[in-house]
């Protein structure tokens, strides 16, 4: 088993947010988690990175990468484990590029801080990664300064980023809902096919239920803190157990009578 979360609880201050959350993921392995805004998803991935905020903290149960319990990480540890091994996408790359450093600068930075490949090695690398990522001319992007791209072309640099390392685990959260949804579709598959050629198993937070269903083997669904209802994404689509799950589903538009998760 590449993670293993058992019974984590995390708070706020004094405030208990996320209670006895259980997460069990294996090499290449895609799970989605989905559930109502303030529901916790966010709050589940940070603290599986270590990166909660600085109220923020793990009150119970355990975290196990690759059979080691990261809740016992020192800084150093972690350090080497985020960034390489295990990586996240945000909602919107373009808020954690700096808007006054080219694309390929921050890259390469990016790329030599946690490895000791040359400036040339690195520049080649992140080219790579961003031509894997659809990207036109990337000789160009790696010019470009972030404000210079649309809001889809930096999403594919925070994925390309996250990816270049080959990590184990990449955690996603909503990576594509500030997109539209042609755009949204692309960033999503391209992002599975550096994925599935890699091996890297990934924990994928949205709202949108029909991307959950799409990418996703297994599903998570999450209210007020708690999860609801857990399994193979198909089972649950199918025939889901919780009202919540199923009201979830109900929500999802119908087009000619199909369904966007069927
Ligand atoms: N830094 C913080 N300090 C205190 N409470 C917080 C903090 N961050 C989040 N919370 C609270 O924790 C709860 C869960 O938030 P979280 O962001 O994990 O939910 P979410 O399901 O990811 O929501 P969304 O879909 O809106 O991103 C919310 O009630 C939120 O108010």
């Amino acid at each position: 088993m590449l993670l293993e979360v058992s019974d984590l609880s995390v708070s706020y201050g004094e405030r208990e947010i996320v209670r006895n959350v259980n997460v069990s993921l294996d090499e290449g392995e895609v799970l989605a988690i989905v559930g109502e805004s303030g529901s916790g998803k966010t709050t589940v991935i940070r603290a599986i990175l270590g990166c909660l905020p600085h109220e923020g903290r793990v009150s119970g149960g355990k975290i196990l990468f690759e059979g080691k319990n990261l809740l016992e990480n020192t800084t150093a540890e972690w350090c080497r484990l985020c960034g390489t091994k295990a990586t996240m996408v945000f909602q919107d790359s373009g808020s954690i590029l700096d808007p006054i450093a080219r694309i390929g600068s921050q890259f390469i930075e990016y790329i030599r801080e946690h490895s000791p490949l040359t400036k040339k090695e690195a520049a080649r690398a992140a080219e790579d990664m961003l031509r894997k990522m659809h990207l036109p001319n990337t000789e160009n992007i790696m010019n470009s300064y972030p404000f210079e791209l649309s809001g889809g072309m930096r999403q594919r640099v925070g994925v390309a980023m996250a990816m270049v390392f080959k990590p184990r685990l990449l955690l996603a959260d909503e990576p594509t809902s500030a997109l539209d949804v042609t755009t949204q579709a692309q960033v999503v598959k391209e992002m599975m096919e550096i994925c599935q050629q890699d091996k890297t198993a990934i924990i994928i937070v949205t709202h949108n239920i029909g991307v959950a269903a799409y990418m996703s083997d297994k599903l998570i669904v999450m209210q007020a803190g708690e999860i609801v209802e857990s399994g193979r994404t198909n089972e649950i689509i199918a025939r889901p157990q919780s009202v919540y799950t199923k009201e979830l589903l109900d929500a999802v538009p119908q087009v000619g009578g199909k369904s966007y998760v069927s």
